[in-house]
């Protein structure tokens, strides 16, 4: 074998292989999204990243990864003529020629190990920057016009949104790659290995018959008939995957409750019913677990067999060739390896059927999010305007999602310094009325005037964010914003560079480390505007600990947090602020000194409140009283 002409040929090949495998692709690639439903799925989902408006990058890294793929398939084949060169080397007892494949081994292996390196990384950062726009892309659709919180009045809701956004990007992504550079290395390679079986392989008889080129039948017709059978034993495996994610996701959800709702759960001493409903959740898990075990024991038993027989096959039917000098010690090697190569790239098709039927599930789990994501932003939204600082209710109307009405025709205008007091009987649609003003009630009718910025809706369990109490006060305009965007590179750095260091020892606390260097310098505690108002709302004792990073919505009290809540509208000056029942845990003398407080400071701000106590009216000249009851009646008394 001339080997200088080799690696000549080797280059035009790849160059030719290239450019025909770079037009099937494409071409596949647009016949699939327009004709499969997966394929159609698969471009509404990711259609943005590819195109080339937006950016070439990622057309390009795909086309340097399909040479990169090629490049794999041309030095497999290399290596199986080398292995020719050697074993012949070895029969002829040519010392020459083999010194000469040891050297050609040396220069083989090292491009071999670089292409590998490259492809590798390469792929791996293909993903990572498909992965951030994926997840970039779902979460903005997730967050815009809260898609998170409108999705709820579905009819057909989405289960562990959470899930979808961080789990199945990862896997849709690798995926992807994965399987379609595998069809193409398996497509590729079995043309390649055809034609070298073909020249390698005689004639076959059988039953009598003469076939020319027997081996390379033999071989088609084996794996067919192995794919055949391989997909009746694999194809539960299926269901049992998809069963299997479910299951983990409803375990795991189950636990995350736990500690949602620790407190109250610990309060009911409620350990043996949790107990009992995790432990059968994880019942379904160990279950489903040994299903798998079981099928995928006579699955991978079935393929093991098939790839054993498939081993000596090939020497059992050039052994009459090569005993009879017809061929040499290389071309039996070759052929066994050729026909391996052959019979493992057309498997790839069976073994990788059920990679492809979990690529499937999490390609439907992505579309299914998205669709709920368009339709909850398709879902009708109050007429809201804006007119300078006014706000106003316009003939509102009110229903609920089954149609009930809750509130007709309401006109009303909130002035200035005038507060509103909104009042009725449980389930009247007091809070409700609220979040038709916040934009977030489907069912109205009507409008609503009020201000384009500068609005704050306090509910009667003020949300607490992750992070600092500080973060807590500044809710949603967060201080310490610039820490979430820029992680501390420096804090990072250290807590990875001694976790190298000491060889993985405790995680839990390198991470806390690495938490604790992240905070906020010290200094930032005495701001004295956040400080002011920590004393204003009588949380004065927690000033100093401003900058902890806590758990504050379980550490303090519900009156405690709704304290905390004055203290955010006192900082954020709105021009209008609405409050749900947000004084319901305090006693009447806070509840007071809390009014006193924002009628003080804020003399100007429009404020309507929702609450029962009596002790309201003293704050709100006007009230608005909901009727209930499905009559939709109200009254104003001014
Ligand atoms: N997401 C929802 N889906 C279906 N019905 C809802 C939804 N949210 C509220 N409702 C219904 O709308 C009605 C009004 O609820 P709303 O919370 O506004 O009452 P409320 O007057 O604030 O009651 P309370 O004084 O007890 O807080 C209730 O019958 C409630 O069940």
């Amino acid at each position: 074998m001339d080997w200088n002409a080799e690696l000549v040929n080797s280059a035009w090949w790849l160059l030719k292989a290239y450019l025909v495998t770079l037009v099937i692709f494409f071409i596949s690639l647009f016949l699939l999204a327009r004709s499969t439903v997966w394929g159609r799925q698969f471009w509404a989902l990711t259609g943005g990243y590819f195109s080339p408006k937006r950016s070439w990058k990622p057309i390009l890294g795909l086309c340097v990864i399909l040479l990169l793929t090629l490049f794999a398939v041309r030095m497999d084949v290399l290596f199986s003529m080398w292995y020719n060169t050697m074993y012949t080397s070895l029969q002829n007892l040519d010392e020459a020629t083999f010194w000469f494949a040891m050297w050609l081994f040396a220069i083989l292996a090292s491009i071999h190990v670089i292409r590998a390196l490259i492809d590798f990384y390469i792929q791996q950062s293909f993903i990572i920057h498909w992965r951030k726009w994926l997840n970039e892309h779902l979460l903005s659709r997730w967050l815009d016009n809260q898609a998170y919180f409108r999705t709820q009045y579905l009819e057909k809701g989405i289960d562990n949104p959470d899930q979808r956004i961080q789990q199945d990007v990862t896997l849709f992504a690798e995926s992807s790659l994965s399987l379609s550079m595998g069809v193409i290395n398996a497509i590729v390679s079995t043309i390649a290995y055809t034609l070298i079986l073909w020249g390698l392989s005689g004639p076959l008889a059988l039953l009598g018959i003469e076939i020319p080129r027997g081996m390379v039948f033999m071989v088609f017709a084996y794996v067919l008939i192995a794919t055949v059978f391989a997909i009746r034993i694999g194809r539960p495996l299926i269901l049992l995957n998809f069963l299997n994610e479910r299951f983990n996701a409803d375990y795991r959800y189950a636990l995350v409750r736990l500690r949602e709702y620790a407190e109250s759960i610990a309060f009911y001493a409620g350990e043996k019913v949790e107990g009992a409903l995790l432990r059968s959740r994880f019942a379904q898990v160990i279950g489903n677990a040994w299903a798998i075990v079981r099928r995928s024991l006579q699955f991978l038993g079935f393929n093991f067999v098939v790839s054993q027989t498939a081993a000596v096959f090939p020497f059992i039917i050039q052994a009459q060739r090569f005993f009879s000098k017809q061929i040499s010690l290389g071309d039996l090697v070759q052929t066994s390896q050729a026909f391996g190569r052959l019979q493992e790239n057309l498997s790839f098709f069976r073994t990788a059927y059920d990679q492809f039927a979990s690529y499937r599930a999490t390609l439907d789990r992505l579309s299914g999010f998205t669709s709920a994501i368009e339709q909850a932003h398709r879902l009708p939204a109050p007429a809201i305007r804006a007119d300078g600082t006014r706000l106003a209710l316009e003939n509102l109307s009110l229903s609920t999602p089954a149609g009930q009405v809750l509130l007709r025709d309401l006109s009303l205008e909130v002035a200035p310094g005038k507060p509103l007091l909104i009042r009725g009987p449980s389930g009247s649609g007091k809070t409700t009325l609220l979040r038709a003003i916040a934009g977030l009630w489907p069912y109205s009718e009507g409008a609503i005037v009020r201000p384009a910025h500068g609005t704050l809706f306090l509910s009667q369990k003020p949300y607490i964010p992750l992070g600092t109490l500080r973060d807590a006060l500044y809710y949603p305009d967060s201080p310490g914003r610039e820490a979430i965007d820029n992680p501390d590179p420096k804090g990072y750095r250290q807590s990875r560079a001694a976790s190298d260091s000491s060889a993985l020892k405790n995680l839990d606390g390198l991470l806390s480390a690495a938490h604790a260097l992240n905070a906020p310098p010290a200094s930032s505690a005495t701001d004295e505007t956040a400080v002011k108002a920590l004393q204003d709302v009588q949380l004065g004792h927690l000033a100093s600990r401003l900058d902890e990073t806590a758990d504050w919505g379980r550490i303090l009290s519900l009156g405690e947090q709704q304290r905390l809540a004055f203290g955010r509208l006192l900082l954020a000056k709105p021009v209008a602020a609405f409050l749900d029942e947000a004084t319901s845990a305090m006693d009447e003398g806070l509840e007071d000194a809390m009014y006193r407080l924002v009628r003080q400071q804020l003399p100007e701000m429009m404020l309507v409140s929702v609450g029962h106590r009596n002790t309201l009216f003293a704050h709100h000249p006007a009230h608005l009283v909901l009727a209930g009851k499905g009559s939709g009646k109200w009254e104003i008394h001014d």
